[in-house]
């Protein structure tokens, strides 16, 4: 790893870390009561806040900020699910203090998610959990994710390419510094972003049947969804 590279870690890692999901909305989770429609709303904070740290996040991302603004949207809005999933599948499998990760989890078992995504989604959280990645493969894969290229409407697919390849240079011998007895686990990384693309579809439905049941979304997370 080079100087710069270890510069660019540095910087996207200390984002990552730095923008954490707020206290307060951690604390609700142990607090307020237990109805489907208090859990939804609890949910709904977490959703907001993690979409707002995720926005703080990309910015700092080295490049990020020069790509076409609009561009720069087009990418926000196309990795927010697997971001937000990723996050969380971090809060999930290590950053929780004890006891929130259950109480989190049947709060978002009762919450009029259908069982058919609870399923993939904490399997998903499973496997991510198996992986013990350290904080700055954490930070980089969340970065590749954000800087995929064929998201819809982005124009400048190159710029972004660009990007992106120079964050997954980093992130391959990372890998290798930080796992050497196993030479597959970058490509188990990259295998992650394929089964986040599954879960955003089943997102895109959850979404449908909250909005079905005119349970309500934040103006944030109408726009980051288009819902
Ligand atoms: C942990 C999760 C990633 C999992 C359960 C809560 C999450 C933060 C997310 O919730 C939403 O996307 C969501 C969207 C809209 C809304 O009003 C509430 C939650 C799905």
């Amino acid at each position: 790893i080079t100087k710069e590279q270890q510069a660019l870690m540095k910087i996207i890692t200390d984002a990552y870390n730095r923008h954490q999901i707020p206290q307060d909305v951690a604390k609700k989770l142990l607090q307020d009561q237990y109805s489907a429609e208090e859990n939804f709303l609890l949910l709904t904070e977490m959703a907001t806040s993690q979409v707002q740290v995720l926005v703080e996040f990309t910015k700092n991302i080295p490049g990020f900020l020069s790509l076409d603004r609009e561009d720069q949207i087009a990418l926000l809005k196309g990795s927010a699910v697997e971001a937000m999933f990723l996050r969380s599948a971090q809060v999930f499998s290590r950053k929780m203090p004890s006891g929130h990760t259950e109480v989190l989890e049947e709060r978002i078992r009762k919450s009029g998610i259908s069982e058919e995504f609870i399923t993939p989604m904490f399997n998903f959280y499973k496997s991510i959990g198996e992986l013990h990645m350290v904080q700055e493969e954490q930070a980089l894969l969340t970065t590749v994710t954000i800087l995929t290229p064929d998201r819809p409407y982005v124009k400048d697919q190159q710029a972004v390419e660009r990007l992106q390849e120079t964050m997954l240079d980093v992130l391959r011998k990372l890998c290798v510094l930080q796992h050497p007895q196993e030479p597959q686990y970058f490509a188990r990384l990259l295998g992650r972003l394929t089964e986040l693309r599954t879960l955003s579809h089943y997102h895109t439905e959850m979404l449908v049947s909250w909005r079905m049941n005119d349970h309500k979304f934040t103006p944030l997370l109408c726009e980051i969804w288009d819902v």
